[in-house]
């Protein structure tokens, strides 16, 4: 992807692919395609927002970018190096202290057993933040106070059960201050929280991008709040990217079917898209593998035409910073 911005990439993701074994008589392969050619930068202090439905290929992305994952093909280059040179020894260690992920389930991320001191502690003894350890102290509760954590002092001496879940998810964002991320991967961050308290996960999101230079990438499935957090914005459905560029443009422009569709579903994205899915109007979701051809999108499409089911459109450059792949604007 394109993004209006001087900076070098801090991360390079170069025509994508993943493919995960399934046990199917049917296909060919025995593969499913998770992710086809999937191509975008992170920049500094700017945020990717990516958005999808469930099973588009959001999570793969962040999992591959995080290592928990290999790629198929493709490339992931990290300020430059491919990921291939961080796998081990302290380059690993560098790349997983650089390379952060925030999870949907706060809580999940959290031990049980430990206080939220020994949470903060850990990662600033294990990441040698901490030149003399009388100090650890002092720098736990400072950041416990910059995710909004106060009183900090009480606050570290509890366990992850007794705080609220926006709690946690703020617990978990001063882990990622505390070994100095460079890049933060939220895989849906907000997603089980109440809805009144995910404004302020994501202020502080906003806040990390902002004052630290942190690069983000936002992964959800509501399109209504990619524009809080993200100056960017890429539109995947099953495993592919159908539109992507500046967050604003593409919100006031939707030019491809699934992305109109996407923000006509708003507030409820998922729910509204699957009542339409129930009510017959649009084919199913397809289970894409290696042989897949055409358009992903193409049988839920009101505007599709015989080649959209033959192959795959071009990219077209739309605007600067806006693109989109569909026959429509050939
Ligand atoms: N470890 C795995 N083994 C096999 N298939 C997988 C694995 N992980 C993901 N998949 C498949 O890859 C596809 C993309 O999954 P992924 O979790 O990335 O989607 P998503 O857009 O993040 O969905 P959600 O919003 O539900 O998390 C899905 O069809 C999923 O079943």
């Amino acid at each position: 992807m394109q993004i209006a911005n001087t900076d070098a990439p801090i991360i390079e993701v170069q025509h994508l692919y993943k493919d995960f074994p399934i046990n199917s008589n049917a296909i060919k392969s025995g593969k499913m395609r998770a992710l086809s050619d999937i191509t975008f930068n992170l920049h500094r202090g700017r945020a990717l927002a990516v958005v999808g439905e469930s099973g588009s290929g959001k999570s793969t992305i962040a999992k591959i970018i995080a290592k928990m994952y290999k790629l198929s093909a493709g490339r992931i280059l990290y300020r430059g190096h491919d990921l291939e040179e961080f796998n081990k020894g302290t380059a690993l260690l560098d790349y997983r202290q650089s390379v952060q992920m925030v999870w949907q389930d706060p809580f999940g991320s959290l031990n049980p057993t430990h206080t939220i001191y020994h949470h903060i502690a850990r990662p600033l003894l294990l990441h040698s933040k901490v030149i003399d350890k009388k100090d650890l102290p002092e720098m736990v509760y400072t950041l416990l106070e910059k995710v909004g954590l106060t009183p900090a002092k009480a606050t570290a001496a509890k366990y992850p059960h007794q705080l609220s879940g926006g709690q946690r998810q703020r617990v978990n964002i001063a882990r990622n201050l505390a070994v100095e991320a460079q890049v933060v991967l939220a895989d849906e961050p907000t997603s089980m929280l109440d809805v009144s308290i995910r404004i302020g996960i994501l202020n502080l999101m906003e806040q990390m991008k902002n004052e630290l230079g942190v690069s983000m990438l936002y992964i959800t499935h509501d399109i209504a709040t990619a524009r809080y957090v993200a100056e960017d914005l890429a539109v995947m459905y099953v495993g592919h990217m159908v539109e992507w560029g500046e967050v604003d443009e593409i919100l006031h422009h939707p030019q491809h079917p699934y992305t109109q569709l996407l923000i006509s579903a708003v507030p409820d994205p998922e729910k509204s898209i699957h009542a339409e899915l129930e009510g017959g109007r649009r084919g199913e979701i397809p289970l894409w593998t290696p042989e897949s051809c055409g358009c992903p999108f193409a049988g839920r499409c009101h505007q599709a035409m015989p080649r959209c089911k033959e192959s795959l459109p071009a990219i077209t450059k739309l605007a600067d910073n806006h693109f989109v792949r569909c026959y429509l604007y050939e």
